[in-house]
């Protein structure tokens, strides 16, 4: 079942600055992660689907209501955690938690104690005497405690050290498989990896890639270092992979092949004598950092 569902949104602020013609399909389940440098427009479709933006055009939709116009009936299904917290400062996180589960109507609060157990953290502190990673938690206990099916869930693990952003991947690993659906946006590319079932990728307000993380894994590139015992090893592999790299000097190969193509590979070394095989793995980092460079990587 579709969970969220963006077609054709399209917010412009002039200037370039904006999103543009944004498509999303985002199944109930699935862990959906948003990538782009700063400015790509990823709060901005976040807010749209907390129905906080009217678009200019094109709809978004959340459980088959329009965001906009239906922001109350969406807004007990989902928990959000916005990219900039503003906390009231002279309350206690217990008692600003208190005050949003009020508003929620929730009779409750066992997961939301669990969660800053978790957390390690003692919401009883006043708010503008916690640091910035803390306060981070207390928005992130307040996102999750009214157990929502659909989580939005901008830069969550921004302040969090690395511990807690470890606990964070558990949790959001405990959510799938209680069947909810996670939209969060990120910078950091490895929780994106562990957490994410689909990742999509903005740039200048643009979706450029919408990408299975299994796809990303099979097509990434690898690149082997082959040793041959002889001449006649590394002439009859080439007959099959004439566009080898050929090292000066050396009866040496280098190539790099999609992980998809592995078979093929093998079935050729096994039929050449080898003084070895050397691995060197691209990493998915390396994958999305193409994105963030100049206009020229894209
Ligand atoms: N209300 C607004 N009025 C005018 N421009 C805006 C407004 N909100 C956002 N923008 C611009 O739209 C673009 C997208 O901003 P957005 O906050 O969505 O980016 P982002 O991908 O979340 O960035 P970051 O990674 O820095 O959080 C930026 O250029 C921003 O300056």
């Amino acid at each position: 079942m579709e969970t969220i569902s963006v077609r054709s949104l399209t917010k412009d602020y002039g200037g370039g600055k904006g999103i543009f013609d944004i498509f999303l399909s985002i199944r109930q389940g699935e862990v959906y992660g948003f990538l782009g440098p700063n400015g790509a427009g990823k709060s901005t479709t976040i807010r749209h689907l907390m129905g906080f933006c009217r678009p200019d055009s094109g709809r978004a939709e959340i459980l088959g209501i329009e965001c906009f116009r239906g922001q109350k009936a969406i807004q007990p299904h989902v928990g959000y955690l916005p990219g900039e917290i503003a906390l009231p400062d002279d309350m206690t996180g217990t008692r600003y938690l208190k005050l949003i589960g009020k508003m929620r109507k929730m009779k409750e609060f066992g997961y939301a104690q669990e969660l800053a157990r978790r957390f390690s953290i003692n919401p009883d502190l006043l708010i503008k005497r916690m640091s910035k990673g803390m306060k981070q938690k207390v928005a992130i206990i307040s996102a999750f405690m009214h157990d929502p099916d659909i989580l939005l869930l901008d830069e969550p693990t921004s302040g969090l050290d690395p511990l807690m952003q470890n606990r964070f991947v558990e949790l959001v690993e405990e959510e799938k498989n209680k069947g909810k659906t996670i939209f969060l946006s990120s910078h950091i590319f490895e929780e994106v990896e562990k957490t994410c079932d689909r990742v999509g990728i903005l740039r200048g307000g643009k979706l450029i890639r919408d990408i299975t993380i299994d796809e990303l894994r099979s097509s990434q590139m690898t690149t082997y270092q082959i040793g041959f015992s002889g001449i006649s090893d590394l002439r009859k592999f080439q007959t099959q992979y004439p566009d080898a790299h050929c090292a000066k000097n050396a009866l040496q190969l280098t190539i790099s092949i999609p992980d998809s193509q592995i078979n093929p590979l093998i079935s050729a070394l096994s039929q050449c004598s080898l003084r070895f095989l050397r691995e060197e793995k691209h990493t998915l980092e390396e994958y999305f950092m193409q994105f963030y460079g100049g206009e020229e990587h894209v």
